[in-house]
């Protein structure tokens, strides 16, 4: 049941407030510091060029890792700001919303914006921070301009995450490049300040060529090419994201914008690790290696990243012309390992076991299979969708070597993983269970 319903934003407004929400909040972390960077920008094969189209978590986030830290009190004195999280509601943003309402003192009111808004927030009305429930579509430009007035920040981390041909890629350039843009020109006229982006690794790669980047920073040269709709419109929308960066907004004052970019993000609500849960259990418990152990994939606990979020956006003010126009690699402890040897670490412990020290196809035959399935996805689009989770960009993907090692978010603006691997791993692994045994 919607708490209160009232209008919350100015102008023409259309997204829906559903309802106003009140969380708690608790205490916050933070550290210092500075320098330069490169953005890593990529070429979008078949893509048009920017200027062509206009166009289950809980309590769990509460007790580990809390530090009480100097100048917290004073900041939590300080004026309180009106944050907006655009798809709040998703796997990450639900853990950026909770993030927020636990860790950012200066927290007056939350704006969750999303098409789809979940129930949960229903639970965040017991606390001192208003939270408004807005349901919205980023590619409508009056509704975000209506959720965006008077908000001091805005988190963006709402996207169409497709890699398995779902959507068309009209679609998906639709909601990722002109959401984005929607989103950029709504701090313009509206006054809004602050923009943190929540990009991917994929703007830089794996690139189609399969070209390892092993241990790679911001700064590591390699070559992106995309081709498929999903990393050609993250690279698109986190350009258009940093050329943003500097320009007026109303009021005179510039705009500060950077973008994160997380790797494969794990955890709680992650839909994908829940998928290879199920059907590990309808094969009896077992799972077949196709990609090599010696093809390392990054991944990212869903806590840090929301905590880099969070942390990003915190000090973007204060750090305005280091961080402005910068990109960022979301990374934490989790080890360095193949794909699904990374998976086994939570499915191990849930009964899985995964069979072979070496694929059991040869690749050629993946390849095939991949293409086998392309080919039927097109064909029986007319009829029905088909994706299946292995295509030919999943294998490459799966089967390239992409991992970062990096300090720049630790050096610009004092971030650390707040959850260590033991703790993302603990947390994953009880949400799996749960997430199994919903499934019977
Ligand atoms: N999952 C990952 O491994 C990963 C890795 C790197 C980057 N990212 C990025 O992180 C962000 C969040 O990804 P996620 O994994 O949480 O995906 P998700 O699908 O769980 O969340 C995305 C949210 O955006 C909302 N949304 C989609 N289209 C919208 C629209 N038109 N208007 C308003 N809201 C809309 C969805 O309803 C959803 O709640 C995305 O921008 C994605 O590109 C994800
Ligand atoms: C070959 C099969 C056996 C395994 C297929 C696994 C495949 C579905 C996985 C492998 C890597 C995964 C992507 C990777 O973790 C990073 C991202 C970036 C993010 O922005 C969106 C999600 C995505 C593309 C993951 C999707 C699922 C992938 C391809």
């Amino acid at each position: 049941m919607p708490v209160e319903h009232r209008v919350a934003a100015r102008g023409r407004l259309r997204a829906r407030v559903v309802g106003v929400v009140a969380g708690r909040v608790s205490v916050p972390g933070m550290g210092q510091e500075g320098e330069g960077g490169a953005s890593g920008r990529g070429r979008c094969v078949g893509w048009p060029a920017l200027d062509e189209r206009r166009g289950p978590l809980q309590a769990s986030l509460g007790t580990l890792g809390q530090r009480l830290q100097p100048g917290m009190a004073d900041s939590a004195q300080a004026q309180k700001l009106v944050y907006l999280v655009t798809g709040g509601c998703g796997f990450l943003g639900e853990h950026v919303v909770r993030m927020l309402l636990q860790r950012e003192p200066r927290l007056g009111e939350l704006r969750v914006f999303d098409r789809h808004l979940g129930p949960w927030l229903e639970e965040l009305k017991t606390g001192p921070v208003r939270v408004t429930a807005i349901q919205g579509d980023v590619t409508e430009a009056h509704e975000v301009a209506a959720a965006v007035a008077g908000a001091h920040v805005v988190i963006h981390t709402a996207g169409l995450v497709d890699v398995f041909g779902r959507a068309s890629p009209e679609t998906i350039h639709e909601v990722n490049v002109q959401g984005t843009r929607n989103v950029i020109e709504a701090c313009v006229q509206t006054g809004t300040r602050f923009l943190v982006y929540t990009s991917s690794m994929e703007v830089v790669g794996p690139n189609t060529k399969g070209h390892p980047f092993y241990r790679g920073n911001e700064d590591t040269l390699y070559e992106a090419v995309h081709r498929h709709p999903y990393p050609c419109s993250k690279a698109l929308a986190e350009r258009l994201v940093l050329e943003a960066n500097g320009r007026e907004v109303h009021g005179g004052l510039p705009l500060v914008t950077c973008a994160l970019r997380p790797t494969g993000i794990y955890g709680e609500g992650h839909q994908i690790m829940r998928d290879f849960y199920r059907q590990g259990l309808r094969l009896g418990g077992w799972l077949f290696r196709a990609i090599p152990a010696s093809v390392e994939h990054g991944r990212v606990y869903v806590g840090n990243v929301a905590w880099m979020h969070v942390l990003a956006a915190r000090e973007l003010e204060r750090r305005a012309a280091l961080m402005g126009g910068q990109v960022y690699f979301c990374y934490d402890g989790s080890p360095y390992k193949s794909y699904e040897d990374f998976n086994m670490e939570f499915l191990g412990p849930c009964g899985l076991q995964l069979v072979g020290a070496r694929p059991l196809l040869p690749y050629w035959l993946l390849v095939f299979l991949a293409a086998l399935n392309a080919l039927l996805q097109w064909l029986l689009r007319p009829l029905v969708l088909y994706a299946p989770l292995l295509n030919p960009y999943t294998l490459a993907v799966a089967n390239t070597t992409f991992t970062v090692s990096t300090d720049k978010a630790q050096r610009h603006f004092g971030y650390e993983p707040l959850f260590s691997w033991e703790d993302s791993r603990t947390r994953t692994i009880l949400w799996v269970q749960a997430a199994g045994s919903f499934a019977q």
